[in-house]
């Protein structure tokens, strides 16, 4: 399909992920980490929406009660390195005002950065009636960010190399996270260099991937697993709470989202987690958010 070539601007959502297992091995002679990991996008989003101006510009607001105090307006916004990197795989001189309506909470481990990246190249592609393949977009993708490809593709997927080689899986299940953010967000080059200082890891994601296969609430309870836990716990002794309120209001399970410091809590169904999420806020965790996954990578919602 192709889009309009009157369209003057395109809005494309992009889902936050969640790492089902986040299997770390010791660090590659390049600086990255292998993976083996499930990524699983869930239903917080951002929108992004894009229009042809003179010069590269960026905007953002939040939806809701998201911090976007944090998040750049000039070049290193990652949705403009996007812009620049499809204008030169295509060796066109366009350039774009581009708007982040910000959903997804901001250096919490929910590739936030990389969802807006992965939203900008599609609405890029279809404003200006690029008819990029997608295998050139995973490509473009993978430069920007590890975790930019998965955003693309959404669903639930396996992912390897650094985290930019991702395969579709078969997920049947509708599964119901409660999301607690945190207001002091984490660098994920720094929680890597604990990881390496640490030691450990070496998950895998045969059991995740089984009890998808099986839409097994049970074997995914005992499945979910993230090696970058235990490292984000002892730089950030706060999260012990979040950690245990999680288990005490009745999550099946409580997981750092990548590299934190969100913590998730994997609930039976609608209605857990809701009862979940009220203790939480009562607890004194502001901002808890309910959201289901898997849901699609970015798509187009609008042209205008
Ligand atoms: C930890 C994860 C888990 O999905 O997610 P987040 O917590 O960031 O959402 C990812 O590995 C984050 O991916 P992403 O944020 O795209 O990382 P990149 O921009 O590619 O790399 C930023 C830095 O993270 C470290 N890095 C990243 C990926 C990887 N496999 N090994 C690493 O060591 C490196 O220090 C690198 O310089
Ligand atoms: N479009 C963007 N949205 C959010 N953060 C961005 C964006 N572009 C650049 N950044 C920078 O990237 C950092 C990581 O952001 P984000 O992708 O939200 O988190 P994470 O890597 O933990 O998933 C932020 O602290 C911010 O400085």
């Amino acid at each position: 399909m192709t889009a309009p070539t009157s369209a003057r601007s395109v809005t494309v959502r992009a889902p936050a992920k969640i790492n089902l297992v986040l299997g770390v091995g010791p660090v590659r002679d390049d600086g990255y980490h292998p993976l083996d990991t499930v990524y699983q996008a869930i239903s917080l989003y951002d929108d992004i929406t894009v229009s042809t101006a003179a010069g590269w510009s960026v905007g953002v607001e939040p939806i809701g009660d998201v911090d976007v105090s944090e998040v750049p307006l000039d070049e290193t916004n990652i949705v403009v390195r996007a812009g620049v990197l499809l204008t030169e795989h295509h060796g066109i001189a366009r350039r774009a005002s581009i708007g982040i309506s910000k959903g997804i909470p901001v250096a919490g481990g929910m590739a936030g950065g990389s969802a807006d990246a992965a939203a900008t190249l599609v609405a890029l592609d279809r404003l200006w009636d690029l008819r990029t393949s997608d295998e050139d977009l995973l490509a473009i993708a993978a430069e920007l960010g590890s975790d930019v490809p998965f955003a693309l593709l959404g669903g639930t997927a396996h992912g390897t190399g650094r985290g930019e080689l991702v395969e579709s899986v078969g997920d049947a299940g509708t599964w119901w996270w409660v999301v607690v953010p945190n207001a002091t967000g984490m660098s994920t080059p720094a929680v890597y260099a604990a990881f390496d200082d640490h030691g450990g890891g070496g998950s895998d994601s045969a059991a995740v991937l089984a009890a998808l296969a099986g839409t097994d609430l049970d074997a995914l309870t005992a499945g979910v697993r993230n090696d970058l836990q235990s490292v984000a716990l002892e730089l950030r002794a706060d999260l012990r709470l979040t950690e245990s309120d999680l288990v005490g209001a009745g999550a099946r399970a409580a997981l750092l989202s990548g590299s934190g410091p969100t913590f998730l809590g994997l609930v039976e169904d609608q209605d857990s987690a809701h009862e979940v999420r009220e203790a939480l806020l009562d607890a004194g965790h502001p901002g808890v958010l309910v959201a289901t996954g898997p849901v699609a990578g970015a798509h187009v919602v609008q042209y205008a």
